[in-house]
C-alpha cells in the first residue's frame, strides 16, 4: 500500500526530515562506514531539503552527509551555473548554507553532476551526456529517491502524453529527453527500471496547484501518469508527503 502523509509549513518539512533520516539510518545500520545512496530532483525539493536537513535544529547535526552519495533524477541539459541547472539551485540552497553553518566549514556530501563539457552540443552529445551520467550510477539500488510531482502527472522528466509514452519503456537507466513540455527542452531523467529498484521511493508534493492531479492520481489511478505508474509498480516502497492544499480534492484515500 502507498502511504500518503499529509501536513503543511514546519510539519510537513519536518515529517519529509524524519523520514529522510530514517532511510539514511537504516541504509548506514549494518556497515556505519556504508554510503547513503540517494537520488533527488529540482523544484521546490531542494527549499524543503534545506529547511528540513540544514536549517532544523534537532535534525541536521543527526544528517550524515559525508556518507550521501548525490544524484539527480533529473537534470537540464544547461551549464551548472546556468538558473534552469538542478545541480545549480542544489548548491546554491543546501551545498553552501551547509558548508558555512555554524561558522565553520561542513563537509557536504558527494554530488554526481553531469559532464558540463557535452551540454552545448548537439543531439549526439546529449545522448552521450546521458550515457556517461548512467556510468556513474552505483553499482546497487539506490536507497531514496526524493521525487516532485508536476501539475501535469510528471515526475523526474517523465511526462504524460502521447509524444512521451515511450519514456515508460525504456531499460537504460538514463535517458536523455528533447522536446519536454516544461522547459528548458533538453533534459536527462532516470527511467522505470531504476525507481523500480531503489529501496524507497518518496514524492514531495504540496499546493493547490497539484490539487487536479492528485485526484487523477489517487482517485482515477491514471497509470498513463508517470506519477501513477510508479504507484502501481511498487506499492509498498512509495511514499508521499502532501499538504491539505494539495490533497483536497481527494476522497478515496485518508492520509495518515
Ligand atoms: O527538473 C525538473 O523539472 C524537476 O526535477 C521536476 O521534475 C520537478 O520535480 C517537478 O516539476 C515538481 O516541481 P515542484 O516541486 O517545483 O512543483
Amino acid at each position: 500500500m502507498v502511504h500518503v502523509y499529509s501536513s503543511q509549513g514546519t510539519e510537513f518539512v519536518r515529517r519529509v526530515g524524519k523520514y529522510i533520516l530514517e532511510a539514511q539510518d537504516e541504509a548506514l545500520r549494518d556497515d556505519p562506514k556504508a554510503h547513503f545512496i540517494v537520488g533527488i530532483s529540482g523544484g521546490s525539493l531542494v527549499k524543503t531539503l534545506y529547511e528540513a536537513l540544514v536549517q532544523d535544529q534537532e535534525f541536521a547535526p543527526k544528517v550524515r552527509w559525508s556518507q550521501w552519495q548525490l544524484y539527480f533524477v533529473d537534470e537540464r541539459i544547461v551549464p551548472l551555473d546556468d538558473p534552469d541547472s538542478n545541480y545549480g539551485a542544489f548548491k546554491n540552497g543546501v551545498l553552501n548554507p551547509l558548508a558555512h553553518r555554524d561558522g565553520h566549514l561542513n563537509l557536504g556530501p558527494t554530488v554526481f553532476a553531469i559532464n558540463e563539457s557535452l551540454v552545448n552540443g548537439g543531439p549526439a552529445e546529449k545522448d552521450q551526456l546521458a550515457k556517461e551520467y548512467a556510468e556513474e550510477l552505483p553499482s546497487s539500488p539506490f536507497d531514496l529517491l526524493l521525487l516532485g510531482c508536476g501539475p501535469d502527472g510528471h515526475t523526474c522528466s517523465l511526462f504524460p502524453g502521447e509524444k512521451h509514452r515511450y519514456l515508460l519503456d525504456l531499460k537504460e537507466p538514463v535517458a536523455h529527453v528533447s522536446e519536454s513540455p516544461k522547459p528548458p527542452s533538453d533534459r536527462i531523467t532516470f527511467t522505470l527500471p531504476i525507481i523500480e529498484q531503489a529501496s524507497r521511493v518518496a514524492f514531495v508534493a504540496g499546493g493547490e496547484g497539484k490539487k487536479q492531479v492528485m485526484h487523477q492520481i489517487f482517485d482515477k489511478h491514471d497509470t498513463s501518469l508517470p506519477t501513477a505508474r510508479i504507484n502501481s509498480l511498487i506499492p509498498t516502497k512509495v511514499s508521499w508527503f502532501v499538504d491539505p492544499g494539495a490533497w483536497q480534492l481527494v476522497q478515496t484515500v485518508k492520509p495518515e
